[in-house]
């Protein structure tokens, strides 16, 4: 009998889940789309697996973040009692709060990542793209992640935000153990060495702005309103950690499937008007968030035919609820996406994602270019399966291609 009243399911979750989570959900959706399962780090938590449940939590203020009660749960409920991965400055930011701070946060921070930025970034995200190309243009075979898909979202974060491009290295190598959460790392070491990097970033920009999103932020702050020296630090890691992995992966994982399918990479290249269709269907098969971010219950919640009791931890699996077989029973092939899926890989609700139309962007331009440019383009190993990453990012580090 477990603290629930014997009739909850838990699930262990293996390492395996992350080659093939498939499995797993066609395994789990017998338990319901609501149920308790344990990460392979020993961490207990519920998990939503239904489209419409996923949809329902997502939009529920029931299901809180707010970073100070969000890691003491986490810290109680971890076997080695370490909680969560980045420090709670660097965490403090909208991804984990609830209204209205976040509503607070989410409106400084849309004055500056405003549609018009966006779509101003256009003509150099395409220029960017080529100048990749270009480098890879005479070469037989290259790795298609370390090629184009990991470069291009950093160069244009960096850009958009004003970060030099070549402290690439540290930041990325920073993100990725605070990301993953590596128990061998020390976490509060590393995120010492982010925030006194973003701290000394910021810094230079109060001294001497530039046309950047991070001096804009700055200068909105000292115009009366409140964005903090330390709220700045935690949004412009926020902004950094979220804006270029997840691009990375959709690059990577959306150049995948079209190898895989020879007729329909043929088919987009032909109509190149069709590949942002094509971008929602890799975002909804293959989306880069696997999972949501961690959730708590601020007080017990009723979904799915379940009750979860206050001060739960909830994390929405996004990739099994794009793949609910209730909405998705006959997936359309890549050059064939005529109605846009219905899907939730950029989550939904208040944190629906800032940079959706940035991440589409970057996506459908790389994926444009790159067919029109290498003809021959295909795997180079016919039989190649990607070495998934271990975490709920989705995606893998490398992609060799032959280019002739
Ligand atoms: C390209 C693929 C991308 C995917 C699949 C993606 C996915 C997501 C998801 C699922 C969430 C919500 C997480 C949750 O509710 O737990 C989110 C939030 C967010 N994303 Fe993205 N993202 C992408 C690109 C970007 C880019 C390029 C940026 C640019 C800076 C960005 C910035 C953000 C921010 C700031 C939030 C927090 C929004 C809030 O709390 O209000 N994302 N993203």
């Amino acid at each position: 009998m477990n603290q629930f009243g014997g009739s909850v399911q838990e699930e262990a979750i293996g390492t395996d889940f992350f080659d093939d989570p498939h499995k797993y959900y066609r395994r789990w959706r017998k338990n319901g789309p609501v149920f308790r399962v344990r990460r392979p780090n020993g961490l207990p938590h519920w998990l939503i697996t239904g489209y419409d449940e996923a949809r329902t939590a997502l939009a529920d203020p029931r299901m809180r973040k707010n970073v100070t009660d969000l890691y003491e749960i986490l810290r109680r409920a971890a076997p080695d009692g370490r909680g969560a991965g980045a420090s709670e400055l660097l965490s403090s930011h909208m991804l984990n709060s609830d209204a209205p701070v976040h509503t607070r946060l989410r409106k400084l921070v849309g004055r500056e990542f405003t549609g018009r930025r966006v779509a101003a970034l256009r003509p150099r995200i395409e220029q960017i793209t080529e100048g990749l190309l270009d480098r890879m243009d005479g070469q037989d075979e290259v790795d298609l992640i370390e090629a184009l898909a990991a470069p291009l979202p950093v160069m244009v974060i960096c850009e958009l935000l004003g970060v030099p491009f070549d402290d690439r290295e540290k930041f990325q190598e920073w993100s990725r153990i605070l990301l993953d959460a590596d128990p061998s790392v020390d976490m509060a070491a590393v995120s010492q060495q982010m925030s006194d990097y973003l701290a000394a970033l910021l810094q230079a920009k109060r001294a001497e702005p530039g046309d950047d999103l991070l001096s804009g932020l700055i200068a909105d702050s000292e115009d009366g309103d409140q964005l903090s020296p330390d709220e700045l630090i935690a949004m412009a890691f926020l902004l950094l950690v979220a804006g270029h992995e997840t691009a990375l992966h959709l690059i990577g994982n959306g150049v995948y499937l079209m190898l895989r399918d020879r007729e329909a990479l043929e088919g987009l290249r032909a109509h190149p008007d069709r590949i942002p269709a094509a971008t929602e269907e890799v975002l909804r098969r293959f989306g880069p968030v696997g999972w949501a971010t961690m959730r708590y219950t601020g007080e017990a919640v009723s979904l799915g035919g379940v009750t979860i009791p206050a001060g739960e931890l909830v994390c929405v699996s996004l990739d099994a609820a794009n793949h609910d077989p209730a909405y998705n029973d006959e997936p359309p092939r890549l050059h064939e996406v005529d109605e846009s899926p219905k899907h939730l890989a950029f989550g939904h609700g208040i944190h629906f994602c800032l940079g959706a139309p940035l991440g589409r962007l970057e996506a459908n331009v790389a994926f444009a270019q790159l067919l029109q440019r290498f003809p021959g383009l295909r795997l180079a190993d016919p039989e190649f399966f990607p070495d998934w990453r271990i975490g709920f990012m989705r995606g893998f580090g490398s992609l060799p291609v032959r280019l002739k």
